[in-house]
């Protein structure tokens, strides 16, 4: 009689189990799936983020121009020519799932960083990738030979991190669509 009473209590254990292995799968693939991505900029709050690559590029002829490709650790193009490019991409935060920037379109975002003289400089730059690029953005950066911010970016490495804040201006969504539905609420 004990024996069957002990069975029962184990087979009732591992459907308890089952069942709570079950609806914690099925709950993190409905917040995975349903939850809208998290955006990662903040109008005011400088965030550190990881930068995983750095391509430096030279627009040999204009907009035909063969494109030559250099890893960050070899930069001496940048003293051939000031249409020199970079290319920097960044991983997002990634807690439950990938995040996106949150910056509408268009819109730019802060970056801080040293000069040569060590002191800090704060320059704008306009993000290529969209929200619907999800855990990463990239900015696309024409580098100057004496240029402040320019040197921040030439002295990065992949790994490091960069100090981001934005947008610029706190965006308040005037669309007439909202407009209307604020006024004139569907019913
Ligand atoms: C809204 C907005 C969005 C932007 N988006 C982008 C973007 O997506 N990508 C991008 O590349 N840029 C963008 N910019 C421009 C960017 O913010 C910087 O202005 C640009 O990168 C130059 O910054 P810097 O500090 O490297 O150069 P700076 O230090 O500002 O130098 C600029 C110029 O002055 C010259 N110079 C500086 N010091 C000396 C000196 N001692 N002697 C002689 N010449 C000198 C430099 O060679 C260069 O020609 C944006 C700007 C704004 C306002």
């Amino acid at each position: 009689m004990d024996a069957l009473q002990s069975h029962r209590v184990e087979m009732l254990s591992i459907a308890v189990a089952l069942v709570a292995i079950g609806a914690g799968t099925a709950y993190y693939f409905y917040v995975t799936r349903t939850k809208k991505p998290k955006a990662s900029m903040n109008f005011s709050v400088i965030k550190m983020i990881k930068v995983i690559s750095l391509i430096v590029s030279m627009c040999i002829t204009g907009v035909v121009g063969a494109w030559i490709l250099k890893t960050s650790k070899n930069l001496n193009l940048l003293n051939v020519s000031n249409s020199v490019i970079m290319l920097l991409s960044s991983h997002l935060p990634f807690r439950h799932q990938p995040s996106v920037l949150g910056l509408p379109i268009g819109q730019h975002m802060s970056c801080r960083g040293k000069d040569n003289l060590g002191e800090e400089v704060i320059k704008a730059y306009t993000p290529t990738t969209l929200d619907s690029d999800l855990g990463h953005f990239e900015l696309v950066i024409k580098m100057y030979p004496q240029g402040r911010m320019s040197h921040h970016f030439r002295e990065m490495c992949e790994g490091d991190y960069l100090a981001v804040k934005g947008p610029k201006v706190k965006i308040f969504d005037l669309s007439y669509t909202t407009y209307l539905s604020r006024y004139f609420p569907p019913f």
